[in-house]
C-alpha cells in the first residue's frame, strides 16, 4: 500500500507517447489501473485508444515515456514477455484464427502456460463461462456468429491465465443484444475479480461495468475519474463521445 493508503497500481503509465512518422497518436499519457478494478478507456474513433495499449502490449514501439506492471518497468519487453509476465490482450477485429476449430484456437490461447494443470484448470473453467464455446468445440471459428468469435477471442487472451487484460472494443459491430451479453460476461469477469482495461466506443455499457474511466480525444486524455462521475456529466459526453456518434 502507498502511504496514502491508495492501492498499488497493478498496471502504471507514465507520460506515454506514440507516433508514427508525423502522426501524433498518443500524447504524453498517464494512467493507471489497480488489482481487481475495471477501468474503462473511452474515445471517439481516432482517439488513440487502440496504440495506447498496442504500445503498452509492445506491439507498437513507445516514442517515450514508462510502462510500469506489477512495480516493474516493462516499457522495452516483448508482446510475449509481456504475456508471460501476465498481461493478456483481445485484440479489435477479434483475430481468431478461423480455419482452426474452437478447440485449437483457445489451445493457442494457452500456448504460453507451461503449466497442463493449470492450463486444463483455465478451458474447463471458461468453456463452463461460455458455454457456447463449448457447444462449438470441435467447429472451425470462422463458421461462428459474431457474437460468438468475439467470446472466443476473449477466452483465448484468459487461456494464457493473465492478471490483467485489454478488451480493444469487444461489442464492435454486434447487435445490441449481443452487446448485451458481451457486457454481462465482462461483468462476471469482474465479479472473479479478473482486472480489465476495456477500450470501447460504447460508453454507456462501458461505464456501467467500469469503477473508473478515462476519456480519451486526439491523443490525450481529456477526463479521468469514477465512472458513475463521467457517465453523469453529460457536457463531456456529448462533447467528446457525441463525436464519436455522429462518425
Ligand atoms: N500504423 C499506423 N500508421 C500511421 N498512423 C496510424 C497507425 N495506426 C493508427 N494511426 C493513427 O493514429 C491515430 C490514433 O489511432 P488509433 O487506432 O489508436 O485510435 P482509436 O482511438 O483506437 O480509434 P478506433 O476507435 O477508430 O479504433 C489515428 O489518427 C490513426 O489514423
Amino acid at each position: 500500500m502507498r502511504p496514502n493508503d491508495e492501492p498499488e497500481a497493478m498496471l502504471e503509465l507514465d507520460s506515454v507517447r506514440v507516433e508514427y512518422g508525423a502522426v501524433k497518436a498518443v500524447q504524453s499519457v498517464s494512467l493507471d489501473v489497480r488489482e481487481g478494478e475495471v477501468v474503462a478507456l473511452l474515445g471517439p474513433n481516432g482517439a488513440g485508444k487502440t496504440s495506447l495499449i498496442s504500445a503498452i502490449m509492445g506491439v507498437v514501439p513507445i516514442t517515450s515515456g514508462t510502462v510500469r506492471f506489477l512495480g516493474r518497468d516493462v516499457t522495452l519487453a516483448s508482446p510475449e514477455e509481456k504475456v508471460r509476465m501476465g498481461i493478456g490482450i483481445s485484440p479489435e477485429g477479434r483475430r481468431i484464427f478461423a480455419n482452426l476449430t474452437v478447440a485449437e484456437n483457445l489451445r493457442l490461447g494457452a500456448s504460453s502456460q507451461p503449466d497442463k494443470a493449470i492450463r486444463e484448470r483455465n478451458q474447463h473453467r471458461y468453456l463452463e463461462m461460455f458455454p457456447i464455446l463449448k457447444e462449438r468445440f470441435h467447429q472451425k471459428a470462422g463458421t461462428l456468429s459474431g457474437g460468438e468469435q468475439q467470446q472466443l477471442a476473449i477466452s483465448r487472451c484468459l487461456m494464457a491465465g493473465p492478471k490483467i487484460v485489454m478488451l480493444d472494443e469487444p461489442s464492435l459491430g454486434l447487435a445490441p443484444v449481443i452487446v448485451e451479453r458481451i457486457f454481462d460476461l465482462i461483468a462476471e469477469l469482474k465479479a472473479a475479480r479478473l482486472t480489465i482495461l476495456l477500450v470501447e466506443q460504447n460508453a454507456n455499457e462501458a461505464l456501467a461495468v467500469a469503477d473508473r474511466a478515462y476519456l480519451m480525444h486526439s491523443g490525450r486524455l481529456r477526463f479521468e475519474g469514477e465512472a458513475s462521475r463521467l457517465r453523469e456529466s453529460e457536457d463531456l459526453m456529448s462533447h467528446y463521445m457525441g463525436l464519436a456518434e455522429a462518425q
